[in-house]
């Protein structure tokens, strides 16, 4: 499915993060970012391995401490929030990891249940299997409700990691490299439902990707994590539209220039 055009609400950022600063000893990852998600929006943060973005994420659901900053989710700084406040916004996250995050000892339909059962107490035996065949639907994949994770693909993997995210209805998500390991195909099919996701759940999400074809699939904006800061951001061809040395090779690599 194609990216939904959005007509962003500037005024009312999900997240919003200003003057950004973490490093790891004499490692300075983040050196000073900026960055706001605004409702409805699926931003992408481009960059090569190792520049940070693994780190982004982990400090946006409250992982990891930045050494300087602001970093607000739904209004909420997060610098010196209790755990009890972060565990209520990370509820309203979702976060779809790189490698699913399944459990292999138990079939799909225990998979999902888990989250739901966890996080939203007092729910009938009906309610769950609905909630369960919902997002299974939604993904695609209800046929594989009794299965194991080990028998599916990877990309049916992808699928039902991101189904499992959906259960508890998050208002954002993040998803850390959604087309890795996949080949071309399989990630073109899993681009499209990224953008089914934003357009059925109406979500907010920041997708961490170096793949361009994902990039340009579903980014209604994108940004390039740059030496530890965000240095282009625009459309994908406003990005791209640049002789900078750190981007083309980028661009040149993925798209065999
Ligand atoms: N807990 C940690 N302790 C020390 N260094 C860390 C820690 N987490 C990340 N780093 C360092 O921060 C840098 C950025 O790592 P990060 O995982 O965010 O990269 P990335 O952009 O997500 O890369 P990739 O695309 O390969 O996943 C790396 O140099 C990494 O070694």
């Amino acid at each position: 499915m194609d990216r939904a055009e959005t007509i962003i609400d500037h005024k009312n950022a999900v997240i919003s993060i200003r003057g950004l600063k973490k490093s790891f000893e004499k490692n300075e990852v983040l050196r000073g970012i900026d960055l706001d998600l605004y409702p409805g929006e699926n931003l992408v943060v481009l960059g090569r391995s190792g520049t940070g973005k693994s780190v982004l994420i982990k400090i946006i659901s409250g992982l990891l401490k930045p050494d300087a900053g602001e970093v607000k989710v739904f209004g909420k700084e997060l610098t010196h929030i209790r755990e009890k406040e972060m565990q209520e916004l990370r509820i309203r996250m979702g976060f779809s990891f790189q490698n699913s995050a399944l459990y292999d000892s138990m079939t799909v339909r225990k998979n999902l249940e888990f989250p739901l059962v966890r996080n939203k107490k007092g729910l009938s035996r009906k309610e769950i299997n609905s909630a369960v065949e919902d997002v299974l639907d939604a993904v695609g994949l209800l046929q594989a409700i009794n299965q194991m994770p080990s028998e599916l693909s990877g990309g049916q993997r992808k699928r039902i990691g991101i189904a499992r995210t959906l259960i508890l209805n998050p208002e954002v998500m993040l998803y850390d490299e959604p087309t890795a390991g996949l080949d071309p195909i399989t990630s073109i099919e899993i681009n499209s439902l990224i953008n089914e996701v934003q357009q059925k759940y109406k979500t907010s999400s920041i997708i961490i990707t170096h793949d361009l074809t994902c990039a340009k699939m579903t980014g209604n904006r994108i940004t390039m994590l740059l030496d530890g800061k965000f240095e282009r951001e625009g459309t994908f061809d406003e990005v791209f539209d640049t002789d900078d040395e750190r981007v083309k090779p980028f661009y040149d690599y993925n798209f065999i220039k």
